[in-house]
């Protein structure tokens, strides 16, 4: 490529061009070193047109060096990736430009036509020798200090009729192939056709034009100006005015094949080209149109300003690959030799797993869900909407049948009739379903330990991850821990059952008590005598009986200090059984129930009651010598319900749901109590100890920090994607200013002809025009503002240019939003 005289503005004018671009193919570079098929996906450059348009010429011209396969055939039979990377010279002012293939890593190939060489080999193994086609890219670099920094891509070219191995569908395939490389957004289109064909009905602008159909990122260029028939000329094309283009077109003259035969250089080629359209008075008004150079200007100035948009998407981009890769490395933590670090690490990790578990407890875990309840939330789900409410739905009386109740009475009282409302069935019953309570108490405790088995579980911190001989240790240091800590947990739940069944306090300020029931009881008698559908048929009961029944309960509520109906009271006292005199050790007195010993009245033996009355009828019986039945072996109560019966079983109801109710209360108190006493909070409390004092030992240091293979080797690779990271992410953090420069350099114009100034293009004038081929003009604004935007967010290349910011004022950053996250 010929150099450019330095003018004095561009000595002083910004290094971006020169520093950006190297910086994104070194970028490029990096993730290509991780091993990572995430890519930067710079904005390529596709040559693409008919067959032998000139497109490869238009590429070496580009590139300044002799190296592709070139000829009047088929050439070009497998899209060749060029990365041109800008070199330093030497210090002795050499120059070395060389070419590295992916196929061939590490072989320098400094022989350019050694290099088309390979590149006709490497089609051939692929695409065989008869002009087959193959999609599978040849990717070659060439580093030099006179290319500008780009990646280009060579295409096949469109061909109609197949010839050698072709498939008859070749040009569908082609098209197809060239299309898949110029959709992409971020792909900028060379569109070459040759001024000697027809450019209205050009292939190459064809194709462009249904990958970019507004023309945002396709330039024409148009070869073979000098083989036009005489008397023509291309200005009209070069003008956009047989096809408008916005970008507009490059006219170029490449060597001829009789050049290419003779080897001319490419030196001699373009200055063959400059004396060209120097001799060509039509093309003089049409400087900035004509000639490789300016193709590369257009070019690269394009690239620039894309890729200094792109960059802070990229940064942030990197900068978050940053964090996590960060995070990575810091949890395979650092390889700890001495015993003191071991010492220290460990007891780091002890002292931190118990306080993420008493965190975890306590809710105050910096990881709590918000999508579902965890922790010592769920410890208190389990004992107020599981325990208590379990409880609660419990009736005492659901397991109790009243014929269960009445045969309960019947035992409590022996031989006799009950008199009174038992007070031993009432103790019997109630300690039944006191008993009840121990099985929920019980699975209430399990449920607690194994919430609290899952939360040690999630206690292990990532860092644990590298040791799992710790983990496996304290992971049974802390399930026997709970373990132990449940049982007395069960103990204290098993005495609290006990206490409640061991003494029933009748005394309890809440309990209902026998007067209050035998009220409550008659309350809901009467109410069903007078529905009698409801309840029992009051009018078997016989007139003497019921009268006396009701006057026994009801003697019972005026012993109690309630005022009973004074025409009874005598009756009452008369037929006061002594049931509280006979009380055993267990068996509290009826006053226990009823209140008060005071009013009790002496217990009358001879009751002549109906107790006595079937014996005396077996007395006569036997005088007439009558046999009796032998008892069954199983005694059931007579099917049929005293009125007695009746008060009794309602009484015991009422008494037994009053009392349950008591201890329920007390058992939905202290069972959870017990339980946070002596397994959960005991836990949190003595975690750390039991830990210390169970793993952290000196001659367990080096068994317990043991590291799987597994975890040195992750170590290394973050370790080095780290770097790598943190060498991308400074060489980008030194970007803004010059990006700032650059910006300058467009928009504010301090170059005295008000042109922007990029390394390595000349300070001409081509840029004082304001034609469609302007790209200052073209980056200022869009004319289709709307779809600008939109084009934007689909990563257009255009979209670069324009504005930053979406109607939310986000800045947007575009055609990397099209390359694959890094992924590690
Ligand atoms: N006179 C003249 N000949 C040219 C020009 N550009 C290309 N040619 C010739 O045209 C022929 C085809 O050029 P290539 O560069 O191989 O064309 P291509 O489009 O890459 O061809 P394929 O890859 O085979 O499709 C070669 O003989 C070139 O020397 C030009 O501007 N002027």
């Amino acid at each position: 490529m010929a150099e450019e005289p330095v003018s004095t503005s561009q000595s002083t004018s910004s290094p971006l061009g020169h520093a950006v671009i190297p910086i994104v193919n070194k970028l490029q570079d990096i993730f290509a070193q991780l091993g990572s098929s995430s890519t930067i996906e710079l904005p390529q450059v596709a040559v693409v047109g008919s067959q032998s348009s000139g497109k490869s010429s238009v590429l070496e011209a580009l590139v300044g060096r002799d190296f592709l396969p070139r000829g009047s055939d088929i050439c070009t039979r497998r899209p060749l990736v060029l990365q041109l990377l800008q070199t330093k010279r030497k210090a002795d002012g050499t120059v070395e430009e060389y070419g590295e293939f992916l196929h061939l890593k590490n072989k320098k190939f400094f022989d350019f036509s050694e290099i088309r060489r390979e590149i006709q080999a490497e089609t051939d193994r692929e695409a065989g020798g008869n002009k087959g086609v193959s999609d599978k890219q040849i990717r070659l670099k060439i580093y030099s200090p006179n290319v500008l920094d780009i990646t280009l891509v060579d295409l096949p070219g469109i061909t109609k009729v197949p010839v050698g191995d072709q498939p008859t569908d070749i040009e569908a395939r082609i098209r197809t192939m060239i299309l898949s490389y110029i959709k992409h957004p971020s792909c900028l289109i060379l569109a070459v056709t040759p001024a000697n064909a027809d450019l209205a009905n050009s292939d190459a602008l064809q194709i462009a034009g249904a990958a970019d159909p507004d023309g945002y990122r396709t330039i024409g260029v148009i070869t073979k100006l000098d083989i036009m028939d005489r008397g023509t000329d291309a200005t009209n094309f070069l003008l956009g005015k047989v096809i408008p283009l916005r970008l507009g077109y490059v006219g170029v003259v490449n060597r001829s094949q009789q050049d290419i035969n003779y080897n001319r250089s490419i030196k001699d080629a373009l200055a063959n080209e400059e004396k060209f359209f120097r001799n060509q008075p039509v093309y003089s008004g049409l400087a900035d149109r004509c000639g490789v150079p300016q193709l590369a200007k257009k070019l690269n100035q394009i690239l620039v300003q894309h890729i200094r948009t792109v960059l802070p998407g990229l940064k942030s981009r990197i900068s978050s690959a940053l964090v996590s890769v960060a995070k990575e490395h810091a949890s395979y933590g650092e390889i700890t030799e001495s015993k003191a670090g071991q010492g220290a690490l460990l007891l780091n990790i002890l002292t931190k797993y118990a306080e993420a578990f008493s965190s975890m407890v306590e809710g105050k875990n910096e990881a709590m869900s918000t999508s579902e309840l965890s922790g010592g939330a769920r410890i208190h789900y389990i004992f107020q909407s599981i325990f208590v409410k379990s409880l609660e739905e419990v009736d005492p009386c659901d397991d109790l049948t009243d014929d269960d109740i009445r045969t309960a009475i019947q035992n409590a009282t022996g031989p006799k009739s009950a008199l009174f409302v038992p007070e031993v069935p009432f103790e019997v019953l109630i300690r039944r379903q006191i008993a009840r309570l121990l099985d929920p108490s019980l699975q209430c405790a399990r449920f607690i330990y194994d919430e609290l088995i899952k939360m040690s579980h999630r206690c292990l911190s990532s860092e644990l991850q590298r040791f799992p001989i710790l983990r496996r240790r304290m992971d049974e240091v802390i399930g026997n821990f709970l373990r132990e800590g449940l049982e007395p947990s069960e103990t204290m739940i098993g005495h609290i059952i006990e206490m409640e069944m061991d003494y029933i306090n009748t005394s309890h300020p809440n309990f209902i008590g026998g007067s209050k029931a035998v009220e409550v009881a008659l309350q809901q008698i009467k109410s069903r005598v007078s529905r009698p559908k409801d309840g029992i048929d009051s009018e078997k009961v016989p007139a003497s009986e019921k009268t006396s029944k009701s006057r026994a309960i009801l003697a019972r509520s005026a012993a109690n200090g309630i005022v009973a109906d004074k025409g009874v009271r005598s009756v009452a006292e008369a037929e006061r059984p002594g049931i509280s005199g006979n009380g055993g050790g267990s068996s509290w007195g009826i006053s226990s129930i009823f209140g008060g010993s005071e009013n009790r009245a002496p217990a009358k033996e001879n009751n002549p009651g109906r107790m006595y009355n079937e014996p005396v009828q077996s007395m006569e019986y036997a005088l007439s010598s009558i046999m009796l039945k032998e008892p069954p072996t199983v005694l059931k109560p007579s099917e049929s319900h005293s009125e007695q019966e009746t008060i009794e079983i309602a009484v015991t109801k009422l008494l037994l749901k009053s009392y349950y109710d008591i201890v329920r209360k007390n058992v939905e108190d202290f069972v959870p109590k017990a339980i946070m006493h002596f397994l959960v909070n005991h836990t949190k409390r003595e975690l750390h100890n039991v830990f210390i004092k169970k793993l952290y030992r000196d001659n367990l240091f080096e068994e317990m920090l043991q590291e799987p293979d597994e975890v040195a080797m992750k170590r290394k690779r973050t370790r080095e994607t780290l770097r790598v990271l943190q060498q991308a992410f400074r060489t980008l953090d030194e970007l803004p200013l010059e990006a700032e420069t650059v910006e300058k350099g467009y928009s504010l114009g301090n170059d005295p002809t008000g042109l922007p100034k990029i390394h390595g293009l000349p300070s001409s004038s081509i840029y004082a025009t304001s034609d469609s081929g302007d790209f200052s003009a073209f980056y200022a604004a869009s004319p289709k503002s709307t779809k600008s935007r939109k084009a934007s967010h689909s990563g257009e290349l255009n979209s670069s240019l324009h504005a930053n910011a979406d109607s939310n004022g986000n800045t947007r950053h575009s055609s990397l939003g099209s390359y694959p996250a890094v992924d590690f």
